[in-house]
């Protein structure tokens, strides 16, 4: 593997300018020194970053470049590959205005991956709402990331959301759907699918062996014998069975509610939950500043901080980048291993 300033830099989306996202990027840009973070480049509106380093009153040199010279502009300045779209300068009022900028950035840094300009991508939050009054379809990043892709290698994707932390790895099958639609969107197929990716790419990009997957149940007391809801008996374990017979170490379905304290998670690698909620409570509860959104299932590696757009503290000086600092670690690392594994 070549130096870190030989490889490529990572792509990172400063997501919606009315958030944290640009405050963050560049805490974590004036970090370098101290956390050995890996070069990267911000796809945004250089004048937005400029305006918002000056009202957080801060001294950040910012720099316009492109993907291939940001290595070398990083150790000075923070790189900035600028959009064609430009944004409006609205801290903490998030504006469908910025909406094709937003949307834009993501488009560039696949691109960017996808072309090898760039190692792997990391994206800052967006706030999905301003986006769909634009007119946009996907519910977040995680399938849009997936869309993009299957465009580009012409096949489906199923994008996987793990959120990793230090302690625990959690796994939503189903992501963002209302609560009520869970139970009649949930099947043995898609628990299948999800299992198969997170256990094929634990051990492919994170190293672990014989990943071991804990599956929850979607009732209290995962259903208690049928008492409290049959979806863990007729939907769950037909497909922990499954995973178990194709030599998945796979099993449940487990209650959620005592599968997350200490002793419970030293016994397997990732739970696999039944939705949002189960899944990110706990790994958000136990390691907000740490955890890492990780999206497998995807021909490029994307990482992104577990915390959203943070509208209430934006421009305020007061955001950490603690998670970011993180996403940019895990994605450098999984770059390296692949690139190592090529
Ligand atoms: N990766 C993503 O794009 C992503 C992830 C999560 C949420 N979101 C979006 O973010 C928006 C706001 O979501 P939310 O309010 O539920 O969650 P949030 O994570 O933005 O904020 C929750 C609380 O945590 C605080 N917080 C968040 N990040 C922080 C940081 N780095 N430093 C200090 N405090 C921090 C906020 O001030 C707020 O009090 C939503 O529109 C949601 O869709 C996006
Ligand atoms: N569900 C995620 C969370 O709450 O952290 C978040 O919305 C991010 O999703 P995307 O990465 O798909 O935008």
């Amino acid at each position: 593997m070549a130096g870190a300033e030989e490889a490529a830099a990572l792509a990172v989306t400063a997501g919606d300018p009315s958030g944290i996202g640009p405050e963050i990027a560049m805490a974590a840009w004036n970090s370098r020194a101290a956390t050995g973070i890996a070069p990267f480049y911000l796809l945004t509106d250089p004048a937005l970053m400029s305006a918002r380093a000056r009202h957080l009153g801060v001294d950040i040199p910012v720099e316009e470049t492109t993907p291939a010279e940001a290595a070398k502009v990083f150790a000075r300045a923070l790189p900035v590959v600028p959009l064609a779209s430009r944004f409006t300068d609205s801290i903490g009022v998030p504006t469908s205005d910025n909406a094709a900028g937003v949307i834009e950035a993501i488009d560039r840094a696949v691109a960017d991956v996808f072309s090898g300009t760039a190692a792997a991508l990391v994206t800052c939050p967006i706030a999905k709402k301003p986006l769909y009054d634009a007119g946009f379809r996907f519910p977040g990043h995680t399938e849009y990331l997936a869309h993009l892709a299957g465009q580009k290698v012409g096949r489906e994707i199923t994008p996987v959301m793990l959120l990793a932390g230090p302690e625990l790895r959690t796994v939503p099958v189903t992501i963002h759907i209302p609560l009520a639609r869970v139970p009649g969107t949930l099947t043995t197929e898609m628990i299948l699918r999800t299992a198969r990716i997170t256990a094929h790419d634990l051990r492919s990009r994170f190293g672990i062996a014989d990943p071991r997957l804990a599956i929850t149940g979607l009732n209290p007391h995962a259903g208690e014998g049928g008492a409290m809801g049959k979806e863990d008996e007729t939907i769950v374990r037909p497909a922990v069975d499954q995973l178990r017979a194709e030599g998945i170490n796979a099993f449940g379905p487990l209650p959620a509610d005592t599968l997350f304290h200490a002793r419970a998670r030293a016994g397997y690698d990732v739970a696999l939950c039944m939705y949002h909620d189960q899944a990110l409570i706990p790994a958000k509860a136990l390691a907000f500043d740490e955890a890492v959104n990780v999206t497998l299932g995807l021909p490029f590696i994307r990482t992104s901080p577990d915390h959203g757009t943070a509208f209430d503290i934006a421009g305020k000086g007061i955001a950490r980048p603690d998670s970011l600092i993180a996403a940019l670690k895990l994605a450098r690392q999984l770059a390296d291993t692949q690139d190592a594994s090529a």
